[in-house]
């Protein structure tokens, strides 16, 4: 079943400031919030009240920002953890509880029937407040599935709105979380919430399974930030909907680049170089052939126009390098030259970056002419 629309909840806040060594502070709280709600991401979770004064004044500032996006908070079935939700301007919580048999017995030693019976007073409790709420099934890829259904019939019956699937240790693979999901979509008229971790680079991909069997939210990071191997990257996840299965999230691709480098600032992660979407080389390009043929038109060596995402095409000369490159980058630099001249240059691109691993800059490109020029070339 394919959803036309699915919401975006992003966890940048939450998930994402727990990648460990990472703590925003307030103003780089406050900046990415900005920033996600300026490219129309409609759901934030913003954090955890119960963690203290100064991470629920954060939520309080970024809720006085005014901004459009729905702000969720975190928090464990602890009487106290929804209290401390009290009066934050966040609109839901989601409310956290141990779904696997593993976690159930080996983390809170209780079991099924226990979480089954209490569930209730800790959504009646959040309704209280005014919330809407989420159940957010931590180790939900290692729970039986039928213990799921009867979770969310258990949720569903007591007030909320939204059960979480949490694939916490990021095991599954998209088949299986297209089963899982499918039967958790036949089974409740909740909402659904896919969130997905990276552990085997699966993160993006079940993501994306989930939504086609019929999830209705999914939650994702920016640069893929979160626990260990990070979360759903938010610009892969956004980028996917929209070319390979036509679904729109609001999310506007172009401010990608921007906020991006915004996050990688501000959690002092850099964003790797290979990395989809937005990093350096997601869009470099450096063999031959293929810059030939980029541009020649291009289609030949593109999935998507990089400008879709805020990006544009750049060519590089290295080892791989063939003379179109080299004619096309020294034409950059003002710099005519012919066939012949092209070809003389290569050799002493590749003998540059073996030496130096990197592509050659402007100055670096000048005294490669140069050279070719002196006496000892002619
Ligand atoms: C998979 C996830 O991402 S879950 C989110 C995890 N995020 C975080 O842990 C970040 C924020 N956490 C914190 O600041 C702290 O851990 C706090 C404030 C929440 C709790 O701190 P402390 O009271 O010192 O507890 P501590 O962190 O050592 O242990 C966690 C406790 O929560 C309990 N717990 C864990 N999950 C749940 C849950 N869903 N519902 C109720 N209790 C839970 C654990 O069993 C443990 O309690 P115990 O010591 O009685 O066995
Ligand atoms: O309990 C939840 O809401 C999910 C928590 C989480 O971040 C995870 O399980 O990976």
């Amino acid at each position: 079943m394919t959803q036309p629309f699915i919401t975006i909840n992003d966890t940048t806040l939450r998930d994402g400031e727990q990648s460990a060594g990472v703590a925003f502070s307030l103003d780089e709280k406050l900046a990415i919030a900005r920033r996600l709600d300026a490219i129309g991401v409609p759901e934030l979770e913003v954090g955890i009240p119960a963690m203290g004064e100064e991470e629920r004044a954060s939520i309080r500032a970024v809720a006085g920002l005014g901004l459009n996006p729905k702000l969720m908070v975190w928090s464990r079935m602890h009487p106290e953890d929804i209290a401390a939700c009290r009066d934050l301007g966040a609109h839901l919580v989601d409310i956290s509880v141990p779904a696997s048999e593993q976690h159930l017995a080996y983390k809170l030693k209780r079991d099924r029937q226990w979480l089954l019976r209490e569930l209730p007073k800790y959504i009646g409790a959040a309704r209280d407040l005014g919330l809407d709420v989420g159940v957010g099934c931590e180790d939900a890829s290692r729970a039986d599935p039928d213990f799921l259904c009867a979770l969310a019939e258990v949720a569903e019956r007591s007030g909320a709105r939204r059960l979480r699937f949490a694939d916490t240790l990021g095991i599954l693979e998209p088949f299986t979380t297209f089963d899982r999901i499918a039967r958790l979509r036949a089974n409740t008229g909740l909402e659904i919430e896919m969130h997905a971790h990276d552990d085997m680079g699966l993160a993006t991909a079940n993501t994306l399974a989930a939504c086609k069997a019929g999830a209705t939210h999914v939650n994702t990071t920016v640069n893929g930030l979160g626990e260990r191997a990070g979360n759903a990257p938010l610009e892969e996840v956004v980028l996917g909907l929209k070319k390979l299965h036509g679904i729109e999230t609001g999310v506007e691709l172009r401010g990608f680049p921007a906020l991006s480098a915004l996050v990688a600032s501000a959690s002092g992660r850099a964003v790797p170089w290979q990395k989809s979407v937005v990093g350096a080389g997601a869009f470099t390009h450096e063999a031959g052939i293929h810059v030939d043929g980029l541009l020649k038109h291009p289609d030949n060596y593109q999935g998507f126009d990089p400008q879709e995402v805020g990006q544009a095409h750049r060519i590089v000369l290295g080892k791989h390098s063939g003379s179109r490159a080299v004619q096309v980058v020294y034409a950059g630099l003002g710099v005519d030259l012919d066939e012949a001249q092209a070809q003389a240059l290569l050799p002493q691109v590749r003998a540059f970056v073996a030496s130096h691993k990197h592509p050659p800059e402007t100055a670096d490109l000048i005294g490669l002419l140069a050279s070719l020029r002196s006496p000892l070339h002619v």
